[in-house]
């Protein structure tokens, strides 16, 4: 059971895939009609656990009501009712004098089949329930649960106005069937309802998101709750349509993983990074017998004497990581304040350009770049290092660039500079790094997981394209993407961090038989959460970059796994 959960929690799918996949179930002899049965009834009971219902009304007996006649309108009272519901207000609406008032937004598809079969269900459970329907042509399973919830006296109307008084709507409007640009009348509606500031639970996806891009076509709801369907769709993953998808929870159904398997086969293209797939790729626990140089040996080229910080940064993102060995070269000058910082880094101060970038770099006598287990080079190096970063991409030791480190490879000519390499390169640019490295690439805000991809094909690198739902990919077209951050880590430093931890982790892991691309995607995990703990604990205004390198460890000392 926790291995199946385990394992849907990672699927990401297109509707395309979902499509194939429910064909399947109902190839195999569960009916449309139970299945919208089964689901609906799961999104009702959710719904009521996230907006209870307090009101007079209580439960509908729903025998007395089949035929809609008025005097069977004053109803038993449940027993589930809490002793003094009189006089309790609903805590979401303190308004409320009696039953909540619920608007469902009707589609002309499956989705608004699921939101008549909610509709019914919280009818029957004492919700007051208005239908906004504005579609002349429904799909037969969609009208027949029209047809139904109107003989019950339920409401429906044309006109979104009269929705207006709800105390939160349900969307059905659009699910992963959503083809084409939405317009009016249904995209005024839309426009108008999102303008009421009113919860809004949408039921697969907020109604006009596009299933795979996340790309608002026309409008969409911008939804408090989305209660995903099954499978997580990856549109729901897409920093565009994160100020549409509000909290985000999936809704498991029970699909087979064999019905997904068929479809996706048994190495999917596209997962989710899960607290599981992140502890898996640990270096934990140590083996009994080890030592320091056994446990990884990083090496850090970064600094300069306009950026200090970052070196310090990224060096406590390295620590962090756990790594055995930890040397780190700056410019001369930075070398009393890292060693302040960090006594137990190896600090190797390099001879420095006017400007204060490393000039040279001078490593300890018997050491080369080959000695070490990663390299990574880029923070606060300033432009006016290409002289190093060329040297360590020249070098065959797993490399990690960033920051400046990057800016440099996109000036060399990211391709063909890279083409030349054999030995592990890993690039986690911000949007704007990326542009600068791949110009040939679509603007990766229409397609983050197209733009990595191609990205990380092209260059033979496993690439990270920062962002709210970061996406890490490699060169054979596998992605990760992060599903959960913060915006308290857009500071300056937060990247540095991730750098250090990343490659810190890099260093302990080459010797060992574990994809590169998945151990990014654990430094980026863990590196989201820490922003998150302590966002929770400090406001999304409390998390300055060092604060960020104290929670790292939180993380792992309390896993939710
Ligand atoms: N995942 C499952 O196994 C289940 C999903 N269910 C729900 O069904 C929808 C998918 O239903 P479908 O009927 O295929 O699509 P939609 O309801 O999303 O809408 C498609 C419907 O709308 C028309 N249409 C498309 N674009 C537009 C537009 N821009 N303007 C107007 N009309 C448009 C299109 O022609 C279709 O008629 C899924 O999301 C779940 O909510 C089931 O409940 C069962 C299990
Ligand atoms: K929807």
């Amino acid at each position: 059971m926790r291995n199946r959960q385990e394992q849907i929690s990672q699927v990401v799918v297109t509707a395309v895939q979902m499509r194939h996949i429910e064909e399947r179930i109902f190839a195999a002899g569960m009916h449309v009609a139970a299945l919208m049965e089964k689901v609906a009834g799961l999104i009702a009971r959710r719904i009521q656990d996230i907006y209870p219902n307090f009101g007079q009304e209580g439960e509908k007996d729903a025998g007395t009501q089949r035929c809609g006649d008025a005097e069977s309108k004053n109803v038993s009272v449940s027993l589930r009712l809490p002793l003094f519901a009189s006089s309790v207000s609903s805590p979401h609406f303190p308004s409320l004098s009696s039953s909540i008032r619920v608007g469902i937004l009707v589609g002309p598809g499956h989705n608004g089949g699921d939101a008549l079969v909610v509709a019914r269900e919280l009818y029957f459970r004492g919700y007051e329930i208005w239908i906004y329907s504005a579609f002349s042509k429904l799909k037969e399973l969609t009208a027949q649960h029209l047809q139904y919830a109107q003989s019950l006296g339920i409401p429906c109307y044309q006109e979104i106005s009269q929705l207006q008084d709800c105390d939160f709507l349900v969307d059905g409007l659009f699910g992963y069937g959503l083809e084409r640009t939405l317009t009016d009348p249904i995209a005024a509606a839309i426009d108008r309802l999102n303008e009421w500031n009113k919860p809004i639970i949408s039921i697969d996806l907020p109604s006009g998101l596009h299933t795979y891009t996340g790309e608002v076509l026309g409008t969409a709801i911008r939804a408090t709750h989305t209660l995903c369907l099954g499978l997580w769709k990856l549109g729901l993953l897409q920093d565009q349509a994160l100020d549409y998808v509000g909290k985000a929870e999936l809704i498991d159904f029970d699909i087979p993983l064999a019905d997904v398997q068929a479809v996706l086969g048994d190495t999917p293209k596209i997962k989710r990074i899960t607290p599981a797939t992140a502890f898996s790729t640990l270096p934990l626990p140590r083996p009994p017998v080890t030592h320091k140089y056994k446990e990884g040996h990083l090496l850090l080229i970064c600094g300069s004497r306009r950026y200090a910080g970052g070196a310090i940064l990224t060096a406590l993102g390295a620590r962090a990581s756990g790594v055995g060995m930890l040397s780190i070269a700056v410019p001369e000058s930075l070398k009393p304040i890292l060693v302040s910082h960090l006594p137990e880094a190896l600090i190797v101060g390099c001879p420095e350009t006017e400007t204060g970038a490393i000039a040279q770099l001078q490593l300890p006598e018997k050491t080369d770049l080959s000695s070490f287990h990663a390299i990574a080079c880029g923070p606060g190096l300033t432009k006016d290092a290409t002289a190093i970063v060329q040297e360590v991409i020249a070098s065959d030791a797993p490399l990690i660039l960033d920051a400046d480190g990057l800016n440099i490879l996109a000036q060399l000519g990211t391709i063909p500079t890279l083409q030349k390499r054999k030995a592990t390169t890993v690039l986690t640019p911000h949007t704007g790094e990326f542009q600068r490295l791949f110009p040939d690439i679509p603007d990766p805000k229409h397609d983050r997981v197209l733009a990595v991809r191609e990205a990380a094909a092209q260059s033979g690198a496993v690439v990270l394209l920062k962002g709210a739902r970061t996406a890490i990919a490699n060169p054979q077209g596998l992605v990760w993407i992060n599903p959960e951050s913060t915006p308290a880590l857009a500071r300056g430093g937060s990247g540095d961090v991730l750098t250090g931890l990343l490659s810190g982790l890099l260093a302990q892991a080459v010797t060992k038989q574990i994809a590169v691309e998945d151990i990014v995607a654990t430094a980026a995990w863990w590196h989201s959460q820490a922003g998150i703990l302590a966002a929770q604990e400090r406001t999304e205004l409390g998390v300055d970059a060092f604060t960020l390198t104290q929670y790292l460890m939180k993380i792992l000392s309390n896993p939710k796994v």
